[in-house]
């Protein structure tokens, strides 16, 4: 009986898919950009990068913001159809309170990681981004916010504690979102790129938004208003446009990606530096805590490894271990 019930509802569905979805009507496939979705309907920017919001075709398509897509319009009722979207460079997951994984972000080819000062900026917390982001294989630059707060004393601290991930490799800009102080010279290097805004609450991220996008306001209220369909909430990942080549994701569901779960293979392998001395140690699995013929332990006593870097390994594998194994 229920079973029953339920495949009625299904067919139901079909059937109103169908009304919106009317081939005649549909005009020639046109490419676009994923900018935001909603459940079964998604915000596509077109080659003008004005926004249509589109009807998904079948259920299975999952879209999500930064995907390149295939959709046409249509005219008569102002919306369109997603017809594909092309494969991916990259996808970024987010793992759900039940074990699940969610797609958030596709094709970011970059994380530009805020940071501030006054959130008592932590090596630890920098350190578990950077794990997370090292997983997901996408590059990182970290970008230091709220400059103007400190004086020449505190600035010299941070770019020494910070010197050691430039060190290790990773870009590091120091700027001030509010004043715009050097935000031209972060936008130049980031031409080209489809980056992710990343950062702990209040480190800065809308702030950067509004700078870069001082029309910001405006356009987000046009797309609700306009479009009547579905809820525009601020919880939605959105993607704005710097340049035809340069588009930056803020997606609210992956800002703090830094706080999710790890796992030990994460860990090993999202302190770069210590991954690659690793080839080098006795035991193919070692852990590099006490194991005999370790070359990160012997790396780590001749200095090559930062003290800081270490321990912050250590103690995430460590608590790991006891709390997973
Ligand atoms: N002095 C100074 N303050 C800043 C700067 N950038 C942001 N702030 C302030 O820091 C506070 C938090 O900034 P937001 O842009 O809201 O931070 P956020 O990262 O978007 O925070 P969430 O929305 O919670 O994720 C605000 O009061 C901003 O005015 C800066 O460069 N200098
Ligand atoms: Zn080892």
């Amino acid at each position: 009986m229920g079973k029953k019930r339920k495949h009625n509802k299904k067919q139901r569905q079909e059937a109103s898919d169908e009304v919106n979805i009317n081939s005649e009507e549909l005009g020639p496939e046109e490419q676009g950009i994923v900018i935001s979705r909603f459940g079964q309907q998604v915000d596509i920017a077109d080659q003008n990068f004005e926004t249509i919001r589109c009807f998904l075709r079948r259920a299975k398509e999952v879209p999500v913001v930064g995907d390149k897509a295939t959709f046409q319009r249509q005219e008569k009722l102002d919306t369109g159809v997603l017809v594909r979207f092309e494969e991916r460079t990259s996808l970024l997951k987010r793992p759900t309170p039940h074990h699940g994984i969610k797609p958030v972000a596709a094709n970011i080819d970059l994380v530009a990681l805020l940071l501030a000062p006054e959130l008592g900026f932590s090596e630890m917390l920098l350190d578990r981004y950077l794990v997370a982001a090292e997983s997901s294989n996408i590059p990182v630059w970290l970008v230091f916010n709220k400059w103007d707060l400190l004086n020449d004393e505190e600035r010299a601290d941070i770019q020494q504690r910070l010197k050691t991930y430039q060190d290790i490799g990773y870009p590091i800009y120091y700027i001030s979102a509010k004043h715009g102080d050097q935000v031209d010279e972060l936008v130049k290097d980031l031409r080209g790129k489809q980056l992710l805004l990343a950062g702990q609450s209040g480190v800065g991220k809308s702030t950067l938004i509004k700078y870069l996008f001082p029309e910001l306001e405006v356009a987000t209220a046009d797309i609700s208003e306009t479009s009547g369909l579905g809820t525009h909430t601020t919880t939605a990942s959105r993607l704005y446009k710097l340049d035809d080549e340069t588009y930056l994701v803020d997606s609210p569901g992956v800002r703090e990606f830094g706080l999710w779960h790890l796992e030990d293979h994460d860990i090993q392998q999202g302190f770069v530096e210590i991954y690659k001395l690793a080839e080098n140690c006795k035991f193919r699995d070692c852990k590099h805590i006490k194991e005999p013929g370790c070359a990160v332990l012997a790396a780590a006593k001749n200095g090559e490894i930062a003290e800081s870097r270490m321990k912050n390994y250590h103690h995430l594998i460590q608590n790991y271990d006891q709390q997973f194994s």
